[in-house]
């Protein structure tokens, strides 16, 4: 069982003091949007900055063109199908969001029905993400122990979401990948296949709950 949205309140709703200027459309909403600094996404409706508002790809499904593709022993893989900037926000990482107690009873679930892929993500203390029925591209980025693209937390909508963010420039054509530490459930039983110099050797090794 997963929950629903929950309604945000107007008064909760954090709105920027940023001002639209029609010589920089591009600046609308950028670096220095208090929403911006604060991990925060503007709310359709409520930004100064309207239609031109640059903070609110997230809830708008503005994704990076991504591209799947088959790896060697990892499963499938997360390409760049445009070049990404260092900083940008690629994708969402969607799927049911549910309790830490019904993480514990999928996880020996997926352990039954022989499904050995970790889908689940961490994103607070009481609550997980769950992609492995259901989710964006986001679910199939493997774990890198020198990784270009990290996880952050967001408020979206009055909520806490999770998206992939790019943490150095990625050219066209390259793997997308970050790491799973302190995110994974149970990942640590999997052998890290990355290549990184300095692999560690177990994915999600450090991660709560994880043992050797
Ligand atoms: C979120 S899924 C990623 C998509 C997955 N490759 C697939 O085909 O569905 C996580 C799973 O991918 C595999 N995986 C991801 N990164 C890996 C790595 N560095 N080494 C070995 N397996 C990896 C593991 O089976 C892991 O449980």
């Amino acid at each position: 069982m997963y929950r629903k949205h929950k309604k945000q309140n107007e008064e909760d709703i954090n709105t920027c003091d940023c001002k639209y200027n029609a010589n920089d459309p591009e600046s609308a909403c950028v670096e220095s949007c208090l929403n911006v600094l604060t991990s925060t996404k503007c709310t359709p409706g409520y930004c100064p900055c309207s239609i031109y508002c640059k903070n609110q790809r997230f809830h708008k499904y503005e994704y990076t063109k991504l591209k799947l593709f088959k790896t060697e022993g990892r499963g499938w893989g997360v390409l760049a199908d445009e070049s990404i900037k260092a900083g940008q926000f690629i994708i969402k990482y969607c799927g049911e969001v549910i309790s830490w107690k019904e993480v514990k009873r999928r996880s020996q679930a997926y352990e039954n029905q022989g499904l050995k892929d970790a889908f689940v993500i961490s994103f607070n203390g009481h609550e997980s993400i769950d992609a492995a029925k259901k989710g964006s591209l986001a679910r199939f980025i493997n774990h890198s122990c020198q990784p270009n693209c990290e996880t952050r937390k967001l408020t979206v909508l009055g909520e806490i979401r999770v998206g992939i963010f790019s943490k150095q420039d990625i050219p066209v054509g390259a793997e997308l990948a970050y790491d799973y530490n302190f995110e994974w459930y149970d990942g640590a039983k999997v052998h890290c296949l990355c290549s990184a110099a300095g692999c560690s050797e177990f994915m999600g090794a450090k991660s709560r709950g994880f043992q050797h």
